[in-house]
């Protein structure tokens, strides 16, 4: 039943996978293919940097005549696992605590145990019916066998003690092995019995996810032959230690470090590993035998909280050429976080079907089909969310939607200098480049326009319709909004720049709690992007996480603006800044027209 192919590691669930192949596409306009056409993926993190084991890796027999060292009586401190040992600098690196005894404890008793119990103990089918099922995908496509006793999510959320843990049998031979390392129950976050069989190598890795930074990990060696059994450590890949790791012997292992095992022995080797913390702060469930959890590469849900998560949970509602494509992708790196099939759905604005007597259910069931509700529906613990820049310009027609549809969901706007954002707009509506459909979608209004004559245009529209900083949201609605074509781009040059006229319905609908704004120009480097990012998870309720790839995506290369153009647009546009920086309570700051 549970598929552990290497290659759909990302998303695990115990009935079905997603593939993990799709990297986000930056497109350079707005698409407009169905649905159902693009793939979807959990992003590609994996809770290890092991490349994607393909099948078992052969344990290398010349490693047996490696020389053996004994753990050394050393103290591994959290703050030895902050990065990767590897990413030291060297003089720091080669301080770095690898490994460390502490302590023997007598096995003979699970020993006793785990023979009594024979194969059935490590069989899945058994654990599934009278402990927990749980799916460690390496070690599980390498044929490496548990028993788990206690388990938690990635991210340190939750932690689940298995009914296992809780056999009397059980609890009086891994007591004794807590109180040897000193180590309260509670502060046990994962306790599992790993069985390694024989010519299987687990390749030289550092293990990686929020846990490892916050835990210790102590292996307690139960079944074993130092002399067969090539453990190894190191600061780097190619400057790995043969360690001895005896029977009874409780070693903990800096798992930040590189470490690889290769069994050389005829027999399984089988240790005990568990990962402490040193504070008992995590909450924690105790399992019935047979419950039944759903897994994603970093996250673990209950059966039985499928569906309280709300979906869609986030809506990037604008503006428009203001980096709403870079902040998805980003945000779709959050290992939590599953990308739409579509990233613009565009559904609450035109795609919204028009047949008559369709109810608000049957909008939410097309609107679900934008997003793999299912998958969601089963992992409470991620979210998704959708992109679609319209719908902050749009807030006459997509509010009473979103109200509706997602009523809950958080609101991301993002905003940019308006004169940078009305150059940008219109070299994307009048590139000679891109697909038939993302030609329609853009329209063709402006095409064969100068610049400086789309902004004389809108200028006069504006002017017709009255529209000034002071005026009410329902008088920009009812003269220039209404006014606005919907299924095309090429409208709206300036007004999508009026940021203050915009939100003002969204703010009082759904307030500061529910919608964040943040500046494309706070975004201007790797590290600010990350800062901006810790914001936004924080804001989703989304647990902190670096993100890899902040790099701005959907750019696109052009001449600069004319000057007189430039600052003509700078002083048409200063008293409506000056208005968006008050109702957000921030400072002011100097848009600059390329930022
Ligand atoms: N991180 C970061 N830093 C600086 N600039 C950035 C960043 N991310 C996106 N961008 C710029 O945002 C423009 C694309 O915005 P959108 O993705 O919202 O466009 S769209 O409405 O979805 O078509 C596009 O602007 P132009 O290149 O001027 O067209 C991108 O270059």
């Amino acid at each position: 039943m549970v598929n552990c192919n290497a290659r759909n590691r990302d998303v695990i669930s115990l009935s079905k996978h997603v593939a993990a192949t799709a990297s986000p596409k930056t497109s350079t306009s707005t698409s407009s293919s169905s649905p159902s056409s693009s793939t979807s993926s959990f992003p590609s993190s994996s809770s290890s940097n092991l490349s994607p084991p393909p099948s078992a890796v052969q344990a290398s027999p010349s490693f047996v005549s490696l020389p053996r060292m004994v753990p050394p009586n050393a103290t591994i401190t959290l703050g030895h696992k902050g990065v990767p040992v590897h990413e030291l600098p060297e003089e720091a690196r080669v301080r770095v605590p690898l490994c460390s005894a502490r302590g023997k404890v007598c096995v003979a008793g699970i020993k006793r145990k785990l023979s009594d119990g024979g194969a059935k103990l490590w069989q899945e089918e058994n654990a599934e019916k009278t402990n927990v099922g749980i799916l460690r995908p390496s070690h599980d496509a390498w044929g490496i066998k548990k028993i788990v006793f206690i388990y938690c999510d990635d991210f340190l959320r939750r932690c689940f003690e298995m009914p296992w843990f809780h056999d009397p049998e059980w609890q009086a031979l891994l007591l004794p092995v807590f109180q040897a390392l000193n180590v309260a129950p509670r502060m046990v976050v994962r306790c599992l019995l790993a069985s390694m069989p024989p010519g299987i190598a687990i390749p030289p890795h550092h293990d990686t996810g929020y846990w490892v930074h916050y835990s210790h990990r102590i292996h307690l060696p139960i079944e074993t032959d130092p002399a067969r059994i090539v453990f190894r450590v190191g600061p780097s890949k190619d400057r790995l230690q043969r360690y001895d790791l005896p029977e009874g012997c409780l070693v903990e292992l800096n798992n930040q470090a590189k470490h690889s095992v290769d069994n050389l022995w005829d027999r399984s080797r089988v240790h005990l590993i568990l990962d402490y913390l040193e504070k008992d702060s995590i909450e924690r469930s105790i399992l019935p035998p047979g419950a039944k959890l759903h897994q994603t590469r970093r996250s673990i849900d209950l059966e039985s909280e499928h569906g309280s998560r709300p979906c869609p949970s986030f809506l990037i509602l604008g503006a428009q050429k203001s980096g709403t494509t870079s902040l998805y992708e980003y945000l779709c790196q959050h290992p939590l976080v599953l990308r739409a099939r579509r990233r613009e759905t565009h559904y609450l604005d035109w795609r919204w079907r028009r047949e008559e007597h369709l109810t608000w259910e049957d909008h939410r069931e097309t609107y679900l089909r934008f997003f793999h509700a299912a998958l969601l529906n089963e992992n409470p613990s991620c979210m998704t969310g959708e992109s679609t820049p319209s719908y902050l310009l749009h807030s006459d027609i997509v509010l009473p939607r979103v109200r509706k549809l997602a009523p809950t969901a958080k609101l991301l706007v993002i905003l940019r200098c308006p004169v940078a954002r009305a150059y940008s707009q219109y070299q994307m509506v009048t590139d000679p480049e891109g697909s038939v459909e993302q030609k329609k979608a853009r329209g063709s209004h402006w095409l064969g326009k100068s610049f400086e004559e789309v902004v004389e245009a809108e200028m006069q529209d504006l002017e017709r319709h009255r529209v000034h900083p002071t005026m009410n949201y329902q008088e920009f609605k009812d003269g220039y909004l209404s006014s606005r074509p919907l299924g095309h781009g090429s409208h709206s040059l300036l007004g999508r720049g009026l940021y203050a006229l915009q939100l003002q319905p969204w703010l009082e609908a759904f307030g500061r709690d529910q919608l964040m704004v943040m500046f494309m120009e706070d975004m201007a480097s790797h590290n600010a992007v990350q800062a901006q990012l810790g914001k936004v998870f924080d804001f989703l309720g989304l647990p902190p996480h670096s993100i890899i790839d902040t790099h701005a995506k959907n750019t696109r290369a052009y001449t600069p603006m004319d000057e007189r153009t430039k600052a003509r647009l700078s002083a048409f546009y200063a008293p409506f800044n000056q208005q968006l920086f008050q109702i957000l309570n921030v400072h002011e700051r100097r848009w600059e027209a390329r930022e």
